[in-house]
């Protein structure tokens, strides 16, 4: 039997809610969702998560990563700083599709202020159920590695 695939979810107290839709979405698809929360409404900085989430990547933890906070963005930034990290905001589907097929993205971003449950769910959908292309689209990924030395 092949091993369940984990995915990190964190956010910022701007996308509770979401974060926890989320989790039921993809735990009922049968991955594994490591939820680190926050689990109250108090605010929270979206640096520290951002980070906690892509160190689960990184580390070798986890598989990939769904996180949010308000717009998507700030959260976005802080885990591109993890280094072999790649993350994207994605409000639509193409993008989210698309940062797995050509950018082997590890991590999809999302602005719980900015795009409603259905759609997320869609976005969600879109980036788990693609795979990275490799080919031309590995060496590109390769110059941002080379970037990082
Ligand atoms: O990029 C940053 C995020 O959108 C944050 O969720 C947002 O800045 C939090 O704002 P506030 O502290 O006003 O809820």
């Amino acid at each position: 039997m092949t091993a369940k695939k984990r995915i990190v979810l964190s956010s910022d107290h701007a996308a509770i809610e979401l974060r926890q839709a989320i989790a039921k979405h993809i735990t009922d698809q049968g991955y594994e969702a490591v939820d680190i929360g926050p689990t109250t409404p108090d605010s929270v900085h979206y640096p520290s998560m951002g980070e906690a989430a892509a160190q689960k990547i990184a580390s070798g933890d986890c598989d990939l990563g769904i996180i949010l906070c308000g717009t998507g963005q700030g959260i976005m930034m802080a885990a591109n700083k993890v280094k072999g990290i790649r993350c994207g905001v994605c409000n639509e589907t193409f993008s989210a599709k698309m940062i797995r097929a050509h950018n082997d993205a590890q991590i999809l971003s999302m602005g719980a202020r900015v795009v409603g449950l259905g759609l997320a769910l869609e976005i969600v959908d879109a980036f788990l159920s693609t795979e990275f292309e490799g080919g031309r689209h590995g060496l590109r990924v390769d110059m941002i590695k080379a970037m990082e030395d």
